[in-house]
């Protein structure tokens, strides 16, 4: 074993507070759930528990992740903003599908949600941008998301000059920045347990629109 396959192999995992979860008290929907375990989750100080791994395919098949920062959750489902025009706004536009996954260590949960991403009205993302401090506008902005920087100076002039538009045109909007929202057909609700014997409840959406209702399923663990 190497000295960095011990040392990984020392640290513990799911080593947060197992959480009581009992399946049978859980309510119809998967998003009346998600707000009780978010919850719990701000009180027992899971740090950023809204930040959420989004993954999406390229044009190719080829998965793709990255953090991402939850902004909503309602009936269209669960919202984030991103640039249409980065890698994973493009990647929703070829292919409005999405997951989301949420781990939050303290209280040893995961939250898994898989269905189709929808980009919310343009007033919407106009909100939401101009909700955005200057800095994060003029940053926004610049664009180019993930192309390649040829150094930290180039960064810092593009911010410079899109700060001073920012400044002088305050109404300004990025016309490439979203909001989305994933609508999820499945969620899974998953919790560690001290015995191993981890709990998996499902949802499943069947119907859709008012119609929909949920189907709830135990996993093998
Ligand atoms: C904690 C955290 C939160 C982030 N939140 C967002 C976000 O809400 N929207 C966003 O576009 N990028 C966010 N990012 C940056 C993305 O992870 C990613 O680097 C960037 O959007 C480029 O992704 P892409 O090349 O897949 O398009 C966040 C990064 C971190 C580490």
């Amino acid at each position: 074993m190497t000295a960095f396959e011990s040392r990984l192999k020392s640290l513990k995992t799911l080593a947060g507070a197992h959480q009581t979860f009992d399946t049978d008290a859980v309510p119809a929907t998967p998003h009346a759930l998600f707000e009780r375990w978010f919850d719990a989750a701000v009180e027992a100080r899971v740090s950023e528990p809204q930040v959420m791994t989004l993954s999406t395919v390229d044009p190719d098949g080829a998965p793709d992740a990255r953090s991402v920062v939850l902004l909503n959750m309602d009936a269209q489902g669960w919202h984030f903003a991103a640039n249409a025009a980065s890698p994973k706004g493009r990647q929703l536009t070829h292919r409005p599908e999405a997951a989301i996954t949420f781990y939050w260590p303290a209280t040893a949960q995961q939250i898994r949600l898989r269905g189709k991403v929808a980009r919310l009205s343009d007033e919407a993302c106009r909100a939401d941008f101009m909700a955005r401090p200057e800095r994060s506008r003029a940053s926004i902005l610049i664009g180019r998301q993930s192309q390649v920087l040829n150094s930290q100076d180039d960064l810092r002039h593009a911010l410079h000059e899109q700060l001073a538009r920012v400044a002088s045109q305050p109404e300004l909007v990025s016309p490439h920045w979203g909001m989305y929202a994933l609508a999820p057909h499945e969620v899974e609700f998953w919790q560690s347990d001290a015995e191993r014997r981890f709990t998996r409840l499902r949802y499943v959406r069947a119907g859709s629109g008012a119609n929909a209702s949920w189907e709830r399923s135990l996993l093998w663990p």
